[in-house]
């Protein structure tokens, strides 16, 4: 992990009032895509809104009149309660509906929020598929997939208050229409009893945003040391070393910075506002005796001063909430903002693709004064590369650890681009082909093969996932990989689960775990085969089986291998010698022992191990 620079409120990294603002204009798109996914709902919960808007102010109003009602009949000799009574029915019932549409508007943003929300799941994993591997490797673009992920909440949450938004605005101008009609005044006092509050918190969030936002990577470390402190993968590891102080003080000397600037800002935050509360309820209190002495000097009603004082009241809830709602929908606008820019990265705008890929390959591939740096790294991995790999041959990579052999399958993968030079396939520069249609050329299987904690038959077909129905297929490829020796002793066989993370879940050895995973390589027909250290944690007997079997089946396939055992190594037609990102021999096994240089050097040194 790299050296961290602590940020505090003041490092200039705040996110500013403008960017909070810009952000708003991601809204409409935001709408569309509620809109795109369940179109009667959200029809259904803004009608609902609408409904909701409009109730308080009616019901407020037959409050007046029903005070109104029962004064005048107290006064009269011979009463008649039929008015009164009716108006208590109509109450009831606008209480009863009102309860029925604020229940209704939760579960209608209940559900489309689930709905939007596995909707921007799926986008966001599809889109990472797309995405350039050497742009996953970059921090800065790790950090904005990280919040597009885990944001969710903050899109689902922006939804509800963008939509009781629109509510508010409604009652606020039913009801702000009521106070004018009686007494306009009072609107001076009801914006001095709100705005103080409303200035206090639009400051304050956008200062926990700024500091929530420039704070992401470190949250991303601090993730990462809960996953290393407490994970069944790593316990052995901090168990045997005693790792666990070291984690839980770094954790906590992390942690705890973040946790005293979150604290300064929330105790600053709820002191002055605090103070505003006052200041408002303040301004309260003097419209509520202004009304009261009207009252008295008879200008309005007994029934008016309820609706007055009923009216003001709520419009001041009301624009707390609205003030409220709004730094809060600026500030989750930040975070649909992260989205859509992940969203919208664009994709390889260099290559042109305008080659169809041929059905087969014809000569085969070529490496042209290939270099190559990583992405963001000055040391160069790989020094001008040349050689040919013939259609239909096996060929095999050799070399120390960090010599590059790795790297110059990612390159014949199109994972990374050279940095100079190029990579033909049949002579044509394979930068011309459709990416996605290239890879499928390839059967592949890592030296850091992914563990999917999903049953054997499931980790085995994802090999070529069309096929996972088809059990023969798996079985097949099971056989030539040795894994059917690992499901034989498995308890539920090709439906095993996998790991430990679920139920009845089944945790294979180094070498089962390779065999699982060599059959994927044989679940498609590809066209290339590349098996990075497919043998490494088996035992010599398998791993001749294994390799015996890979050469049958793979006769006229063209295949890389890459390995550090020589007896594998020596089968294949060609042996390519790397060091330091150079080729330096290349032959077959018995052309580069009689080279006498580095291979004929690393295989008598391995010989003489097992004498
Ligand atoms: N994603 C990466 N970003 C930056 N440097 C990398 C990356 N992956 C590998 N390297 C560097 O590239 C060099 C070559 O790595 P590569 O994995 O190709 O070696 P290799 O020959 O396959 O080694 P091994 O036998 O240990 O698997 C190493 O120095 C490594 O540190």
């Amino acid at each position: 992990m790299a050296k961290r620079v602590p940020k505090s409120l003041k490092d200039g990294k705040t996110t500013s009032f403008k960017s909070l603002f810009n952000a708003l204009r991601f809204i409409p798109r935001f709408f569309k895509e509620i809109w795109n996914v369940n179109k009667k709902l959200f029809l259904l919960s803004a009608f609902c809104r609408l409904i909701g808007a409009l109730l308080p102010v009616i019901i407020l109003w037959i409050g007046k009149e029903i005070i109104d009602e029962i004064i005048l009949q107290t006064s009269l000799e011979n009463s008649y309660y039929t008015k009164l009574w009716t108006y208590v029915s109509i109450e009831f019932g606008l209480v009863i509906l009102s309860d029925l549409i604020s229940r209704a508007i939760s579960l209608t943003d209940g559900i489309l929020g689930d709905q939007y929300n596995i909707a921007t799941s799926v986008t966001i994993i599809k889109k990472t598929n797309q995405i350039n591997i050497s742009l996953l490797e970059d921090s800065e673009f790790y950090d904005k997939l990280e919040r597009a992920r885990t944001q969710t909440t903050g899109r689902v949450d922006l939804m509800s208050n963008i939509l009781g938004q629109l509510q508010s605005v409604i009652s606020i101008s039913t009801l702000v229409a009521g106070l004018i009609f009686f007494d306009p005044y009072l609107i001076i006092l009801l914006l001095l009893s709100i705005i103080p509050s409303f200035i206090n918190e639009i400051y304050f969030s956008q200062q926990q945003y700024s500091l929530a936002r420039s704070w992401t990577s470190e949250r991303r470390e601090l993730d990462y040391l809960r996953f290393i402190g407490a994970n069944d993968k790593t316990v052995k590891e901090v168990k045997l070393f005693s790792l666990t102080d070291f984690i839980v003080n770094r954790f906590k000397n992390l942690s705890l910075e973040y946790f005293h600037l979150n604290k300064k800002l929330a105790i600053k935050r709820s002191s002055l506002g605090f103070l505003f509360n006052v200041l408002g309820s303040l301004s309260y209190y003097a419209a509520y005796v202004f009304i009261i002495y009207r009252v008295l000097s008879g200008v309005i009603s007994l029934g008016e001063l309820t609706f007055l004082s009923g009216s003001f009241n709520r419009l001041m809830k009301n624009l707390q909430d609205f003030f409220s709602r709004f730094t809060r929908i600026s500030q989750s606008a930040l975070f649909l903002q992260d989205y859509f820019e992940f969203i919208d990265i664009k994709i390889d705008e260099k290559a042109k693709e305008d080659v169809p890929l041929p059905k087969e390959i014809k000569h085969g591939f070529e490496f042209k004064n290939v270099r190559f740096s990583y992405p963001e790294s000055d040391q160069e991995i790989l020094k001008g590369i040349n050689f040919t790999l013939k259609a239909g041959e096996k060929m095999a990579f050799v070399g120390q650890n960090g010599a590059g052999k790795t790297t110059l399958t990612k390159l014949l993968l199109r994972f990374y681009e050279p940095t100079s030079g190029e990579v033909l396939l049949d002579g044509i520069n394979i930068n011309r082909f459709n990416k996605a249609e290239y890879q499928t050329f390839f059967g592949v299987i890592f030296q850091d093969f992914f563990r999917y904690e999903f049953t054997v038959k499931e980790n085995i077909a994802v090999g070529n996932i069309n096929e996972i129905e088809n059990q023969l297929k798996i079985e097949d490829a099971a056989n030539l990989s040795l894994a059917n020796d690992v499901v034989s002793e498995l308890k539920d066989g090709y439906n095993q689960q996998l790991g430990k993370r679920f139920l009845n879940g089944q945790e294979l050895s180094g070498g089962q775990w390779q065999k699982v995973a060599l059959a994927r390589a044989y679940m498609k027909d590809a066209n290339v085969i590349i098996l990075d250290e497919p043998t490494s944690a088996l035992d010599a007997k398998a791993e001749s089986e294994v390799f015996g079997r890979f050469i049958g089946l793979t006769e006229n396939k063209t295949s890389i291998i890459i390995s550090h055992r020589f007896s594998t190594v020596r089968q294949a037609d060609r042996i390519l010698v790397l060091e330091h990102g150079k080729v330096i021999e290349i032959g077959s096994h018995q052309q580069l022992m009689q080279n006498n240089g580095l291979y004929s050097q690393l295989f008598s040194l391995q010989a003489e191990g097992y004498k």
